[in-house]
């Protein structure tokens, strides 16, 4: 393999909405590939932009595109702000997620906004985008797509679990990398605190002190999605029509929604593995941090788990598209069909100069 050194920034809008990650980067490929950290922040979304990112499932039409276009200008914007502010001189390339509004892969269409266009043109740096569609296109579920970079720079895991907005995990089954979301995690357990004026339930303090209501716990685990087939992926969809009708009409108060919302990610993940204490499970994504998750996560696991350093739990996602960017900028594949159920492996992502 031959050695290119690129410096490139890997943005992320999770959908959480917590913020916008931006990691800078420098990526080596040589006999593996391998990667630095060099800088890397989240910018929180003011209450404005939250409202519009989570708003614009319910918009379509001119709306949509304004906000499509808006974003891509605040996106823009940002990047070169953050670019200044860190005198960055060397950039040889920005990868950009988007943010997910849509995501119905069985229907054919996924939707990450953020126009390309608009960062390339405010920030003068080559952008790749767009990683999804192209593998919707190719029959895929379009996600996840980080499991490539589980394979290429953190392989030394028997599994990477994820608790981002939903959790997603991957693994190596006979010598292939599969991959699936398993079910949704801080984007509900956000939306149930936010009632109580707090952003998420730190560390699951409040879930800690609540009662599990076992008939809301065995309706969340009798759910068809978790026995559905793989590859598999979730979207805000399921969210909406599935998992908050349930939970609401229980009636609950917040504190016995997340205690039994918290069992039921624990056990559904629990699921998926081996338990066997010879494995060893990669966690990053926000809620490596909520200890009491964690805490009934090894309840149902004897797998050892791996909490890496902050920078790896906050910003694995902006590097992995970074990587996906370089691959992309290469020419090589970045999506595989072993995890996302495309017709073959390919390399997806647009790339906009000027
Ligand atoms: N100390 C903590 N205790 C409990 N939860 C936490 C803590 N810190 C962060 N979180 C949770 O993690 C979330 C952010 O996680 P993350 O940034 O991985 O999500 P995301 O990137 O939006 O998700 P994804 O892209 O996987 O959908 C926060 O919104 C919060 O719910
Ligand atoms: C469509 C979409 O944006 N999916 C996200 C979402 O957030 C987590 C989970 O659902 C995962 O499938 C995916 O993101 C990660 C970064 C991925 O593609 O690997």
């Amino acid at each position: 393999m031959k050695n290119k050194t690129k410096y490139c920034l890997g943005v992320m809008s999770g959908t959480s909405l917590d913020g916008l990650d931006i990691a800078y980067l420098k990526i080596d490929s040589q006999t593996s590939y391998q990667f630095e950290i060099l800088k890397a922040v989240t910018i929180p979304y003011n209450p404005d932009w939250k409202n519009m990112l989570k708003n614009g499932f319910h918009i379509s039409g001119e709306a949509l595109t304004k906000l499509d276009a808006d974003y891509g200008i605040y996106l823009g914007n940002t990047l070169k702000k953050f670019i200044t502010e860190n005198n960055i001189e060397n950039l040889d390339f920005i990868a950009s997620h988007g943010h997910t509004i849509y995501h119905n892969p069985s229907d054919n269409y996924t939707l990450q906004i953020g126009n390309g266009p608009y960062i390339n043109t405010i920030t003068g740096i080559k952008t790749i985008c767009d990683f999804r569609t192209q593998d919707v296109a190719l029959g895929g579920q379009g996600a996840p797509l980080v499991p490539i970079g589980d394979a290429l720079l953190f392989s030394e895991y028997d599994y990477c679990l994820n608790l981002g907005g939903f959790s997603n995990i991957s693994m190596n089954k006979n010598n292939q990398r599969i991959a699936f979301d398993i079910c949704p995690v801080n984007i509900v357990m956000n939306h149930y605190v936010n009632s109580l004026d707090l952003e998420y339930d730190e560390n699951g303090e409040i879930a800690s002190k609540g009662n599990i209501d076992t008939t809301l716990l065995n309706e969340l685990n009798s759910l068809p999605f978790y026995n559905d087939s793989k590859p598999k992926s979730l979207g805000y969809e399921f969210i909406l029509e599935t998992i908050f009708p349930i939970i609401n009409k229980y009636n609950l108060e917040i504190k016995d929604i997340l205690r039994t919302f918290v069992e039921h990610i624990a056990q559904q993940i629990a699921k998926k593995i081996a338990s066997d204490s010879s494995k060893r499970m990669l966690i990053t994504g926000g809620g490596a941090f909520n200890i009491f998750l964690i805490e009934r996560l090894k309840e149902f696991t004897k797998t050892e788990l791996i909490i890496p350093e902050n920078s790896i739990i906050d910003y694995k996602e902006a590097l992995v598209f970074a990587l996906l960017g370089y691959l992309k900028d290469e020419e090589k594949n970045n999506c595989l069909k072993s995890v996302t159920g495309a017709s073959k492996d390919h390399s997806s992502g647009i790339i906009y100069t000027s």
